[in-house]
């Protein structure tokens, strides 16, 4: 079988990086020039520089902690991308994508890879039917992608797709250099950016789960040496022990760690209960922030209540949800959820790791979906939120607004479209506060109102109560008399029930 004789539909697109950049400049740039550009302190106010030191904190964190013990887990190699040279390939079928989608999706990895740390230096799309099941590319075209990373003096080649072991390995031997594949790479950047410490016990669940399966592809030379057919032998008592191969012992050992890592997890739920539970106590009406990443979802956040979150020009930058209080204009207390960034493919493994987040979308009483109008193509991404969200339990219910942001970055055509193909949606952008005052109002009219009128004469000494009713109920009138005030408020059963107590009884 010749190289020749291959059905490869020889149509690769092989540009110099500069396609890459073309329509999302500021996506793409990479993650050092993130560092160094003071462009984006714009929405920090005058804390830019906390959140610089914030930025390079995160930045510096490289790793999750806890990894030790799989030190002596020789046959793991969890790879990581970081601070590497990277040339991107992938592989497109003209049945299911176009050509556009499947640039987009380079796009998209280009961006991911540089959030790593890597610097992207080519992106190559080969058009197939479907992968090659040795090498991924055809074998032609995975010798010429050896000598494009030969000249282009890269040290990593990623791959817009997962790879079977085999296909890594071989595609590994064709080109010389270390191969990694798009789910090893998202993984790499959730460990890099996870803060809390259930974040990043999650993280580290996902990325022992990927590694468990993909043993096999490393062990399967060693399982021969260590005598054939004790290797891949289901249990018994004669492979246990000295005949053991070293593949069964890495997998029992990473077993162990994924449920110790399991049950940790679970003993952190009820904290994130009780958190919750804080907030709902006197019935904070919530807002849950969803969106892809990059959209925009922690700048608005920051506009919406004037506070701190880390907003960084690269993805995943928000990685744990984040609570934020705003204040309605008629003086309520509300709180918005900041969450992670949604991506298309989410690897599977950390699929759990967003259940939190999820769990937090279910439970608010508006869901706020905020979209990068600038994108080439907006309506991919609210499509691929919205059909992550259908999956969610509880959200069907929820009042949605779509918000449209960037709209500083988008033409008279994009707006136009937006309007025509999303009539609903809200126009805004974080960056020049257009639209925000309508975003306000929209978002404030869809927050539950307190269900219990209360009329009751407070007395002065129960001033904390009525700053209580101020804020989480809604005020009809205060009227302050000789001996007490007198309120008339819609409030929740919570805090009616309080202001019945503490009320004077005049009769
Ligand atoms: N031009 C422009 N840029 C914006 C606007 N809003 C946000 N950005 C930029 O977009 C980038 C991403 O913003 P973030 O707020 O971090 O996005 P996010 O949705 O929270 O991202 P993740 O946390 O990664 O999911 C940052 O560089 C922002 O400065 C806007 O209205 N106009
Ligand atoms: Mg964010």
């Amino acid at each position: 079988m010749t190289q020749e004789s291959e059905q490869e539909q020889e149509q690769v697109i092989q540009q110099d990086t500069s396609y890459l950049w073309d329509s999302d400049e500021a996506a793409l740039s990479g993650q050092s020039q993130v560092l160094q550009s003071s462009q984006d302190s714009w929405s920090n106010g005058d804390g830019g520089s906390q959140s610089w030191q914030e930025r390079q904190h995160r930045n510096s964190f490289k790793q999750v902690e806890g990894l030790g013990e799989l030190e002596d887990v020789t046959e793991v190699e969890y790879r990581k991308v970081r601070l590497e040279r990277v040339v991107l390939v992938g592989v497109y079928s003209s049945h299911n994508t176009t050509q556009e989608e499947a640039e987009e999706s380079l796009r998209e990895l280009a961006a991911l890879a540089q959030t790593a740390g890597a610097q992207v230096l080519d992106g190559l799309l080969q058009q197939r039917d479907k992968p090659d099941s040795a090498t991924y590319v055809g074998s032609g075209k995975a010798r010429e992608l050896a000598n494009l990373v030969a000249a282009q003096e890269a040290d990593t080649i990623i791959v817009d797709d997962d790879l079977q072991p085999s296909q890594r390995r071989a595609l590994e031997d064709v080109t010389k250099v270390k191969v990694v594949d798009r789910t090893a790479l998202i993984l790499d950047i959730f460990a890099q950016h996870a803060t809390s410490r259930e974040g990043k016990a999650q993280v580290q669940l996902a990325q022992l789960e990927y590694m468990l399966p993909r043993l096999r592809g490393w062990g399967a030379s060693l399982s021969r040496q260590a005598g054939g057919q004790a290797a891949g032998q289901s249990g018994g008592i004669g492979s246990r022990g000295p005949g053991e191969t070293k593949i069964e012992t890495d997998r029992r050992v990473i077993r162990r760690q994924i449920s110790r890592l399991k049950r940790q997890i679970e003993q952190m739920a009820p904290a994130r209960e009780v958190k919750r539970g804080s907030r709902r106590r006197y019935g904070l009406p919530s807002v849950a922030v969803v969106g892809y990443t990059n959209a925009g979802k922690s700048s608005l956040m920051n506009r919406l209540t004037g506070s701190q979150e880390l907003v960084e020009n690269a993805l995943f930058a928000t990685l744990d949800t984040a609570v934020r209080r705003a204040t309605a204009a008629d003086g309520r207390v509300y709180t918005l959820v900041d969450t992670v960034g949604f991506v298309r493919r989410l690897p599977t493994q950390l699929v759990e790791a967003f259940k939190s987040t999820l769990e937090e979308v279910a439970e608010a009483d508006v869901i706020m979906h905020v979209v990068d109008g600038s994108h080439p193509d907006p309506f991919s991404q609210i499509e691929a939120v919205n059909k992550v969200l259908e999956q969610v339990d509880g959200t069907a219910d929820i009042p949605h607004i779509l918000v449209i942001n960037k709209a500083d970055r988008m033409d008279a055509t994009a707006r136009e479209r937006v309007i025509r193909l999303e009539p609903q949606a809200c126009i805004v952008s974080a960056r020049t506060s257009e639209g925000l005052g309508d975003l306000r109002q929209r978002l404030e009219v869809l927050l539950p109102k307190p269900s219990v009128r209360v009329e009751a004469k407070l007395p002065y000494s129960a001033g904390s109560l009525l700053s209580k009713v101020r804020q989480y109920g809604q005020v009809q009138s205060v009227d302050y008399q000789g001996d007490g005030v007198d309120i008339v408020a819609d409030v929740d059963d919570h805090i009616a029930s309080q202001v019945m107590k503490a009320s004077i009884d005049t009769v």
